[in-house]
């Protein structure tokens, strides 16, 4: 049986009331009391937890094909085409098709270069917006929120579906039920309530509406000239030509889209939303970079991708966000496929994995001292990234399971930081800018970053 040490549980609620507003900080804390592999019970399920990058490595390299599926989760059935997305789907022959569909054809560095214009035409959109504002307060969160969800929307879609419009609104909808905690799914003779709070029948609608808007998006795109390349023409091309060894079916082309919003929109506005809080706390870091993407730009009024290469402390500052506030702290919940041995505990078949990213980017053991610190000069002696190689900064996991978005989403945030800091000078509305997060599984301010900025061109 799994011998790791446990802090004390109640019954039937196992260790859930330890987890509080922030499980990826009382995790942490609990880790420190427990050790690096903790065993916790949320209500009757087993969990195991991981916090440090050692035994990170343990699960993600060394049993990564062990631990590559996922638990079942109801929420994800009902919102997530019964689980047939990629993100949620279990360990298979499915999830590997369906990862290679989007590795090789939508997420590659090549299918990314191609959409560099889409890239420049909304954030050109978002400086105008922000020039604006001229000198008062802009809610900068709500701008990045749009931005990612502008970039994504033309990506996958071909087209933007913005504020006001049925698809936003079901997008936001759909992400704060995805964040919903399911008493059924851990004390399963309690799945009642579930039912009676009417929690069903309002997932059921969410996933009804949302596949009726995708049917229509897809249809569309049939009757089309099909000269355009988003995903939808990228996934019905493939279907058609059958090039990709699986039969992509209409669900399939449904639930990689989907998952292309889920994973990727919040994530990415979160990032850059972390990134200028960080840099209006420390205004040192902030001018440091302001010199460094000015300095390589000077004369010009927007910075492009090709300038983004040679902007070390850029990159420095972009991995300090991603180690202190990692957007998905606690990634995808893990879980094994079969029996295993796991630092001589037997580990069985169907035991859920947790990894704790935050915790693991703010080990002091590997970080030092100042690890709760940011200081984004601490990655530039350091040839460590992020890439899923280096077990001590995975911000997008690692091994079979990580982040097939990584390319997408890097490219974005560096283009998108590195003009809002040349286009503009920034002064924060509070005397500390605030860092409360938010609640969910995707980890934003609790507040929205007010800012007041100045246009320098
Ligand atoms: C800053 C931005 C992003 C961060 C920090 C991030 C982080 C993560 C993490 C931690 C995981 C879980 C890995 C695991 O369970 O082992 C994940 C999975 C995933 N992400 Fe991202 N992500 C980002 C952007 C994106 C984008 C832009 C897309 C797509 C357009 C995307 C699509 C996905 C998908 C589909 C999965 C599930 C992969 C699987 O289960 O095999 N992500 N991401």
């Amino acid at each position: 049986s799994i011998t790791f040490p446990s802090p004390p549980r109640l019954p039937l609620i196992g260790n859930l009331h330890q987890l509080g507003q922030h499980p990826h900080r009382s995790l942490c804390y609990l880790s420190h009391r427990y050790g690096p592999l903790m065993l916790l019970h949320f209500g009757s399920v087993p969990v195991i937890v991981a916090s440090t990058a050692e035994a990170a490595r343990d699960i993600l390299k060394t049993h990564d094909s062990v631990f590559a599926s996922r638990p079942r989760s109801k929420i994800f059935e009902k919102l997530l085409y019964n689980s047939r997305n990629m993100a949620s789907a279990p360990y298979g022959e499915y999830w590997r098709q369906m990862k290679s569909v989007s590795v090789i054809h939508l997420l590659s560095n090549k299918m990314v270069r191609s959409f560099r214009e889409v890239r420049e035409e909304e954030i050109t959109l978002m400086m105008e917006k922000i020039r604006k504002s001229s000198s008062k307060p802009v809610n900068l969160s709500k701008i990045l929120s749009s931005l990612t969800n502008d970039v994504i929307c033309r990506v996958a879609l071909g087209r933007k579906y913005g504020v006001g419009t049925d698809f936003k609104e079901l997008i936001d909808r759909l992400m704060r039920q995805l964040g919903t905690f399911t008493i059924g799914s851990y004390v399963p003779w309690l799945a009642w309530t579930d039912w009676v709070s009417g929690l069903e029948a309002r997932l059921e609608k969410t996933a009804n509406d949302f596949d009726k808007l995708l049917e229509r998006i897809v249809q569309d795109h049939e009757d089309g000239d099909g000269d355009k390349t988003d995903f939808v023409d990228v996934l019905l091309a493939a279907q058609r030509e059958k090039s990709v060894g699986l039969d992509i079916d209409r669900l399939s082309i449904k639930a990689i889209v989907l998952d292309a919003f889920v994973g990727g929109t919040d994530t990415s506005s979160t990032l850059v939303e972390w990134e200028m809080t960080e840099l209006l706390r420390h205004p040192t870091c902030l001018k440091r970079l302001q010199e460094e993407v000015r300095t390589i730009c000077s004369g010009k009024s927007s910075v492009s991708e090709d300038d983004i290469k040679e902007m070390k402390y850029l990159k420095a500052v972009v991995k300090e966000a991603l180690r202190l506030h990692p957007p998905v702290p606690l990634m995808v919940p893990h879980q094994s496929l079969e029996d295993v041995r796991l630092r001589d505990n037997h580990i069985p078949a169907g035991t859920q994995v947790i990894v704790n990213l935050w915790a693991v980017g703010r080990e002091a053991a590997t970080w030092g001292p100042d690890a709760n610190e940011f200081r984004p000069e601490r990655h530039l002696e350091s040839s460590s990234d992020f890439r899923g190689q280096d077990f001590d900064l995975i911000p997008f996991g690692a091994g079979r399971r990580m982040c097939p978005g990584i390319s997408f989403a890097v490219v974005l945030n560096e283009v998108v930081l590195a003009n809002l800091v040349h286009g503009f000078d920034w002064q924060s509305i509070e005397d500390e800018t605030d860092v409360a997060e938010s609640i969910g599984s995707v980890i934003r301010r609790m507040y929205p970053l007010y800012v007041i900025a100045t246009s320098t061109t």
